[in-house]
């Protein structure tokens, strides 16, 4: 399994997990980083302090590699990026945004710089400002969504740059690892399915949702407000989507969408909260410990590989 990844980010496996506001805590990246991947704190809309306490606490459970996640629609970006600089974490990916205006005092400290894009234009301009690796995301993926599947735009972005591409959207088994490093990928980010983890603080109702979802059930909402966003259907969902048959409620469906993901993940508020979840969720048929999740993934990669060999 080794590859530029696993080089770059001295892991064992290419597999990251998703920083997730709220529910990717110091437990779950501990956890994936023990287990020979890289473990990721996901900052959401946290104040900085809050974000520093969660790298603290990782510090102490593991001695292996871990990341941050920097959403940078939050509020608290430049704070975040600030503590970011004193911290000096192996590892920073960021999302929904463009992380340009960061990169260079991030790299400066020695910490590896991995933005998620989600078209060719930003995997290459990411490159240009010297992004270390590129988490290319496809659709299928949960929360704020680019409009291009898994399967095409990663081949397509792999053509255009020269650094490693991670590619994440739909992931969930070892099938979906040896699918996504044929298109070229040299690892992979895996979100929903490290939710559905004994070691995720999410509620249990947020995990059971995505366990009996099924193949239609993790629908999109948002496209109207410029901010698609994907999310397990419930009665929250179908009073989104009556809301954006009037673009003059853009502002609501946004405050309701942003606002109402704590109350699902954390609270299993799961009918009245925003449950982001990608595609992948009708895959998930189990909660379990991060070791077995990456272990089932590296051994029926290995399988299908073997399987591939004789066909
Ligand atoms: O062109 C530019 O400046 C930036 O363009 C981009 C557009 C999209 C992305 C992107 C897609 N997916 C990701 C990584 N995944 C995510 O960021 N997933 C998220 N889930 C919930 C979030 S909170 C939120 C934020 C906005 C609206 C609703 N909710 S962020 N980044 C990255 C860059």
């Amino acid at each position: 399994f080794d590859t530029r990844i696993t080089k770059l980010l001295n892991i064992k496996y290419p597999i990251i997990q998703g920083g997730m506001a709220w529910v990717a805590t110091a437990e779950l990246a501990s956890a994936v980083s023990e287990a020979g991947g890289l473990g990721v704190i996901g900052c959401g809309a946290a104040p900085a302090d809050i974000i520093k306490k969660e790298i603290q606490k990782a510090k102490e459970m593991t001695d292996k590699p871990f990341g941050v996640n920097v959403m940078l629609m939050s509020p608290f970006v430049d704070d975040i990026m600030e503590m970011l600089y004193e911290e000096k974490v192996s590892v920073v990916t960021t999302g929904a945004g463009n992380p340009g205006k960061y990169i260079e005092k991030l790299k400066n400290i020695g910490t590896k710089v991995i933005p998620v894009v989600p078209s060719v234009a930003l995997a290459k301009r990411m490159e240009k400002v010297g992004a270390d690796a590129l988490i290319v995301e496809g659709t299928e993926a949960g929360g704020h969504i680019g409009e291009l599947t898994t399967f095409t735009i990663v081949p397509q972005v792999v053509d255009e740059v020269d650094i490693p591409v991670i590619a994440a959207g739909g992931i969930a088994d070892g099938r979906g690892y040896v699918a996504a490093v044929s298109l070229g990928a040299e690892g992979v980010q895996i979100g929903t399915r490290f939710v559905c983890s004994e070691e995720c603080i999410a509620h249990i109702e947020y995990k059971n949702k995505i366990v009996n979802a099924r193949d239609r059930d993790a629908i999109v909402t948002g496209r109207i407000t410029g901010h698609p966003v994907r999310i397990i259907k419930n009665k929250f969902s179908k009073k989104l989507i009556n809301l954006e048959k009037d673009i003059s409620n853009k502002g609501e469906i946004d405050r309701l969408t942003i606002g109402s993901y704590k109350k699902a993940a954390i609270d299993g508020e799961i009918d009245q909260g925003s449950v982001m979840a990608g595609q992948s969720s009708g895959l998930i048929k189990d909660i379990k410990n991060c070791k077995n999740i990456i272990d089932d993934i590296i051994k029926e990669s290995n399988k299908v590989q073997s399987y591939l060999c004789n066909i």
